[in-house]
């Protein structure tokens, strides 16, 4: 407790931590010290982004699930032709955009599974530029928030160009920012069992790098509750406070503007993990030490941090704004890749849903744009 105490009060005095305390912080057992985390975070939250908690109003549009990845956690990803494969065409996306327009949608969030037939005139690049110019021809102010990481390599490997003209190219039509998603866990020796045909993790790091580089703020993520240990944890964390420094003291035009813990789940996911980690749902105390350790470890360098109602639960969720968080993340609309998974929080947040959360606990609530700024 001695040295738990000893380590809250460097953090509380602005220090950044050491790998080694963050390891320490992450193992504790005690509910004492615990709450001592916790409380800590909680108070960080308060100095550094205030007791405001803020929201976003968009739509997820996952444009196809067609995927020729098999994560080991993925319950989205289809064969083309197997039973629940879908891929949308421009009208239906635009369809989708206009209702999310009619809802009050700032953003439009778009992922999706990687699909070699995705293609115009035989290019990748084309298509999701197609995609991206559809909805910007036809609402120039939606803000998209667009493609992860693996979703760029993927374009770059499929047409033999680089990934900065990949991210120069979808800037230039319209892509706002990036979703730091594909991060998982930043362990090559997790990451060749839960996702091998995936980018690694020097590859995650170059590309977000490169979107700062190139004007493109991103996220960041990772995925937690399965297989990794507290040191791999505690290392993803080290690399996304590196990856910020390193933007910040570069002069980059853009960085990382949040942290989202995506907590596991595991119902409907394949079941050699599924088996492997042993149970169905997140376990939301493990989820809120990481929360609050997260924000501690992540220090003044990332300071907007957003828990998962879709992976808590809203009621889950709420807790996590007492451990760190000062975000509640998006209305969505439409959630497809977790809920596949078995999730439980739902596909789809009304404003005032979110709001009365963020009443429930005595804060007030704000209405964000993806970037930040209060609208
Ligand atoms: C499904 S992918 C979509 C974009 C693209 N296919 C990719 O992998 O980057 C988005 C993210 O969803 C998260 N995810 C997928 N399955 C999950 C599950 N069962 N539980 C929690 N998060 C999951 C992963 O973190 C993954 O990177
Ligand atoms: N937590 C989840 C999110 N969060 C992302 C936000 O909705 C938003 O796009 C971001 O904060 C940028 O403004 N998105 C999901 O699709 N699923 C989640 O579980
Ligand atoms: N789109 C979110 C993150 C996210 C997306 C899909 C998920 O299933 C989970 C998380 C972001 O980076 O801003
Ligand atoms: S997480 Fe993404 S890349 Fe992996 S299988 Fe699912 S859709 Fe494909």
């Amino acid at each position: 407790m001695e040295a738990v105490k000893a380590i809250l009060e460097r953090a509380k005095s602005g220090a950044d931590l050491s790998e080694t305390e963050g390891v320490v912080l992450l193992r504790q057992k005690e509910p004492e010290a615990i709450a001592e985390i916790c409380q800590t975070a909680d108070d960080l939250r308060q100095k550094q982004a205030g007791d405001t908690v803020t929201y976003v109003i968009n739509r997820n549009i996952n444009f196809t699930n067609i995927c020729e990845q098999h994560c080991s956690f993925c319950a989205f990803r289809r064969d083309e032709g197997e039973e629940g494969a879908f891929w949308l065409n421009t009208s239906q996306i635009l369809e989708k955009t206009a209702d999310a327009v009619r809802r009050n949608a700032t953003e439009i969030c778009m992922q999706g599974g990687l699909n070699p037939k995705a293609k115009l005139n035989g290019a990748s690049l084309p298509y999701y530029l197609r995609l991206v110019q559809a909805i910007k021809a036809e609402y120039p102010q939606l803000h998209l928030h667009a493609f992860s990481p693996q979703e760029v390599q993927f374009i770059a490997r499929e047409d033999g160009i680089s990934y900065e003209d990949v991210i120069i190219s979808l800037r230039d039509a319209g892509v706002g920012s990036m979703p730091g998603t594909a991060a998982e866990v930043f362990s090559d020796r997790v990451r060749r069992v839960i996702c091998p045909e995936k980018i690694d993790t020097a590859t995650w790091l170059e590309i977000v790098s490169i979107a700062h580089r190139m004007g493109v703020p991103t996220t960041s993520t990772m995925l937690c509750g399965h297989i990794e240990t507290p040191e791999d944890a505690i290392a993803h964390l080290q690399k996304l406070r590196s990856l910020q420094q390193n933007a910040i003291e570069n002069g980059y035009p853009a960085k990382i503007t949040e942290f989202i813990l995506l907590p596991f789940v595991g119902q409907e996911a394949p079941k050699p993990l599924r088996n492997r980690v042993g149970r169905d749902q997140p376990i939301l105390e493990d989820t809120l030490l990481l929360t609050a350790v997260a924000r501690i470890f992540l220090g003044n360098w990332i300071v907007n941090h957003q828990p998962s109602w879709v992976k808590l639960g809203l009621e889950g969720a709420t807790e996590a704004l007492k451990c760190g968080c000062n975000d509640i993340g998006g209305t969505l609309m439409e959630e497809h890749i977790t809920t596949m998974a078995g999730a439980q929080g739902g596909t789809c947040m009304e404003v005032e849903t979110l709001q009365k959360a963020i009443q429930s606990i005595d804060r007030s609530y704000q209405q964000r744009s993806t970037l930040y700024e209060y609208l």
